[in-house]
């Protein structure tokens, strides 16, 4: 498709759809608890869609009329052998956080995913699982999809330091874990703080989790119970109207009920340290949203490294966006994980933005962004990754040349109203 370039402002507001990340696990606990779990707000992207699908075809009752999405939950023992392969699309937390589950099912699952989705490296959660006892075969050794899992009734409880900074392990062992024996307790050792859904909703539920610092301990033989959970607005996608109405001239935007649990929040740290604009109102801490408002802002160069990483991790393309606009050098160091998403953020993000005039020196585990650089026309494609679509969808409001994005549906994987609120803001 051609993009909108050339854009004079952004004004106005949007309300900001459900968080893709809280949406997933709103879907999981309300399949494994017992009762009845009504989910408010919840985002309909194409990767929440996959959960969905991989429950009903366990045999979970899930109702959506169009506003509540209603579960009906009968335990980990309600959960069914599903007839055939499971789909998983274009997700990798509907693969590792369900691999967590099919772990302690008596049954065998294949899973499949999409080109994207099948390069990903799913040996992070299919050796800690194994080492529970599931029996668990994947392609090559870095355990590619399609995955076959053989859960058993029989999982022990593990000790385990994460090797990599991420939620999705973090959270497949944690559903694991909760289906050992009432005497286990398993210990999960995070590498660095990462976003805490599994270990807030857990506790929603009814569950018992304990969390210090980078451990965590999970008991077995845990039972939940189903619950009524509104899921706030996701920060990842309010990140690209945050990045837009810092760098398109004359812009303020409002951006309504955005998410703001303190593992997520990584951008406004960012904003705040290259001068950004930007206010929060009407905070709300029981929901953890919150209203911004940004500005058109004189930006400068700053360092994102260490345990801010994992805080941003899916902002990154969009953050890099904003750094061309900023005077003097960006510094992203320690994000090698960006190889491993649905494409290689450190490399498609650095080739989109320099073919639109954009100075960036990719590194091992990061870039270097020299600002500042005016944009202009191209011809690029998402490669099936939603966040490198938004992103080259924001750059070409500063372009007043053509440009061509192709493949631009991958954008409904977590943001399926994103062309419509943008047409809504630009002047
Ligand atoms: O747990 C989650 O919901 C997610 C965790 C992160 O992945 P990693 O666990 O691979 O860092 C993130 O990039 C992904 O978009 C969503
Ligand atoms: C990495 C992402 O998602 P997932 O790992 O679930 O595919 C993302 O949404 O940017």
């Amino acid at each position: 498709m051609k993009l909108k370039i050339n854009v004079q402002a952004l004004r106005g507001e949007v309300k900001i759809a459900g968080d893709k990340s809280i949406s997933h696990r709103s879907i999981m606990f309300g399949a494994i608890a017992h009762g009845t779990t009504t989910v408010h707000d919840i985002l309909r992207g194409e990767d929440v869609l996959s959960t969905m699908a991989a429950f009903r075809a366990m045999g979970v009752e899930i109702e959506d009329n169009g506003d509540i999405v209603k579960i009906e939950g009968h335990g980990f023992e309600g959960l069914k052998e599903p007839k055939t392969a499971l789909d998983m699309g274009n997700s990798g937390t509907s693969t590792r956080l369900i691999s967590g589950i099919l772990a302690g099912l008596p049954f065998e699952t294949k899973m499949f995913g999409d080109d994207s989705l099948s390069k990903r490296p799913m040996d992070r959660i299919t050796k800690p699982l194994r080492m529970m006892g599931a029996d668990i075969s994947g392609q090559t050794e870095r355990d590619l999809l399609p995955l076959d899992i053989k859960g058993t009734k029989g999982l022990t409880e593990i000790d385990y330091k994460l090797p990599v900074a991420s939620a999705q392990v973090k959270s497949a062992l944690i559903f694991a874990a909760l289906q050992t024996d009432k005497s286990a307790v398993s210990r999960i050792v995070e590498k660095e703080q990462t976003r805490n859904h599994t270990e807030d909703m857990l506790l929603q539920f009814g569950g018992e989790i304990s969390v210090s610092g980078k451990t965590i301990l999970v008991p077995g033989g845990q039972k939940l119970v189903g619950q009524e959970v509104t899921v706030p607005g996701d920060i990842s996608s309010a990140a690209f109207w945050l990045v837009a109405g810092l760098i398109v001239p004359n812009s303020e935007v409002l951006l309504k009920n955005v998410g703001i649990n303190e593992t997520r929040t990584g951008i406004l740290d960012v904003i705040s340290a290259m001068g950004g604009a930007l206010a929060l109102t009407d905070r709300d801490d029981v929901a953890k949203s919150a209203t911004m408002i940004v500005r058109t802002s004189e930006l400068h160069g700053t360092e994102i490294s260490g345990d801010l990483i994992p805080r941003l991790i899916d902002e990154l393309p969009i953050i890099a966006l904003l750094a061309t606009q900023a005077e003097g050098d960006t510094i992203i160091r320690d994000a090698q994980e960006l190889k491993v998403k649905e494409t290689d953020r450190i490399a498609v993000v650095a080739d989109a933005l320099n073919a639109m005039g954009a100075d960036i020196t990719p590194t091992d585990d990061g870039m270097i962004i020299h600002g500042k650089t005016a944009l202009h026309g191209a011809k690029l494609n998402t490669l099936g990754d939603h966040r490198i679509g938004m992103m080259v969808a924001i750059a070409a409001l500063l372009s007043d040349e053509e440009v061509e994005l192709e493949r631009s549906e991958a954008i409904n994987t977590s943001y399926p109203s994103f062309f419509k609120d943008l047409d809504e803001l630009a002047k």
